[in-house]
């Protein structure tokens, strides 16, 4: 077994009780960024403990402390994409000088489309090593030269909530023309949303969001837990016997696109009731599978992971839309899937812009260990498997820290053996 691994089943196969998820890493570092430059005038509550919050929180105190200095602050968010992300468009707007850098694989994470609109606007940001990645050298304190950008919006969305992040704080405010399909929409709703919650105004015409410069109003943001951390009970709960789990705080009417984890594991035989107090997700015994054949990610691409991994298991050769951006996250997660499917026989075939799983060959070899690419979302989607087979073993497992820290611990609470 390598150094750092861990080994999981699950005896009993049942599910029962509540978990606490943590906040959404996404509202958290929308409510950070809001924070950032509303004055003192917003308070954040049930910020998540994932460590790309942790980084965003802890850059944007180097920044308070430095702002004015003469040196350069080195910022490094490590794999935080929305910390990489929205601190490109919100450092220019302070007064410092800036190295902003991450991980190895950030600095395989594309920027340019953001650093070009950024520039445009008349910030000072450029690249110190390859063109269109991170590390990125930035000077704060510019004077905006138009109000107008157009961003191609089927790359990343968080180019654009980057850019609508700090768009009241503009002097001329902020026309964001979006260019082609947007992908990921719900997050850019969210980040209006959240600026919505602030006071600030936006009007969104065509592929067109405009806001005017404004001041933050006294708000108290609270952060709904984690729907995308929600997603791996679900899978759980349709690998299970039996599941009858509780989640406190999640409400029907969220801000988060992973919401839609409710309906698709509808089609898994898993019902979802919403109380007062938050979310009851339950295995219907006997379920027969609906007649769906086709899942489309393109506005919930957190999601595949956790559902193509599920779908493999339960033998349902579904096909898949929506993962063109699944190359450019932690991990070029399409490679990923392909590789660790694979070792229990499960394929995942591209063509073209369809992606179709077969599951006819699936079989459990005597060792099933689990590789995660740096990737919190790989560890949290094949755990569940330890339902199925008869123990499997999770490499590099302190991933999951990235957005859900508590995730073993919890898995530990609800039977799962884990050494
Ligand atoms: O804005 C956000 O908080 C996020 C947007 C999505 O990224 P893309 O817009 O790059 O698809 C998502 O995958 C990521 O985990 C979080
Ligand atoms: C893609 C993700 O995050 P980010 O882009 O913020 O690194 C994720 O959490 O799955």
């Amino acid at each position: 077994m390598e150094n750092n691994a861990i080994r999981l089943s699950h005896p009993t196969k049942t599910l029962k009780g509540a978990v606490e998820l943590t906040g959404s890493k996404s509202e958290s570092n929308r409510a950070l960024i809001i924070q950032a430059w509303g004055g003192g005038l917003v308070e954040v509550g049930n910020l998540s403990s994932a460590a790309d919050t942790e980084t965003l929180k802890q850059a944007l105190r180097a920044i308070v402390h430095t702002t004015g200095g003469d040196g350069t602050t080195v910022i490094d968010v490590g794999p935080a994409g929305t910390a990489m992300r929205f601190l490109t468009a919100y450092l220019p707007t302070t007064n410092g000088r800036y190295l902003l850098t991450g991980s190895e694989r950030m600095k395989q994470r594309p920027i340019g489309i953001l650093v070009d609109a950024l520039r445009t606007l008349g910030a000072h940001v450029e690249f110190t090593g390859q063109t269109g990645y991170p590390p990125l050298a930035i000077n704060g304190g510019f004077n905006q030269a138009t109000d107008a950008v157009t961003v191609k919006g089927d790359v990343s969305s968080q180019y654009l909530s980057a850019l609508l992040l700090i768009a009241p704080t503009l002097p001329n405010g902020l026309r964001l023309q979006i260019e082609g399909e947007l992908t990921s929409r719900p997050y850019l709703v969210m980040t209006l949303d959240m600026l919505g919650e602030a006071g600030i105004q936006h009007d969104w015409q065509g592929d067109t969001i405009y806001i005017a410069p404004q001041r933050a109003h006294a708000t108290r943001i609270v952060v709904e837990p984690d729907w995308s951390a929600a997603s791996y009970w679900y899978a759980m709960a349709a690998l299970s016997a039996a599941a009858d789990l509780f989640l406190p705080n999640l409400k029907s009417q969220s801000l988060q696109g992973d919401a839609a984890i409710v309906n698709i594991m509808a089609h898994f035989g898993i019902t979802s009731s919403f109380t007062d107090g938050g979310l009851s997700i339950r295995k219907i015994a006997g379920h027969q599978p609906t007649g769906v054949t086709l899942l489309d990610f393109k506005e919930c691409p957190d999601l595949a992971q956790t559902v193509i991994v599920c779908a493999a298991a339960l033998r349902r050769d579904l096909s898949f839309t929506g993962l063109h951006t699944l190359k450019i996250k932690e991990t070029d997660r399409i490679a990923a899937l392909q590789n660790e499917l694979g070792k229990f026989g499960v394929k995942l075939v591209e063509d073209g812009s369809v992606y179709h799983l077969r599951t006819a060959e699936l079989r459990q070899p005597e060792q099933l260990s689990f590789d995660t690419y740096e990737d919190h979302r790989m560890a949290m989607a094949f755990a569940p498997l330890a339902l199925v087979f008869d123990g499997i073993q999770v490499n590099e497992p302190n991933v999951v820290e990235k957005s859900y820290p508590d995730f073993w611990k919890h898995l530990k609470q609800h039977g799962f053996v884990i050494t």
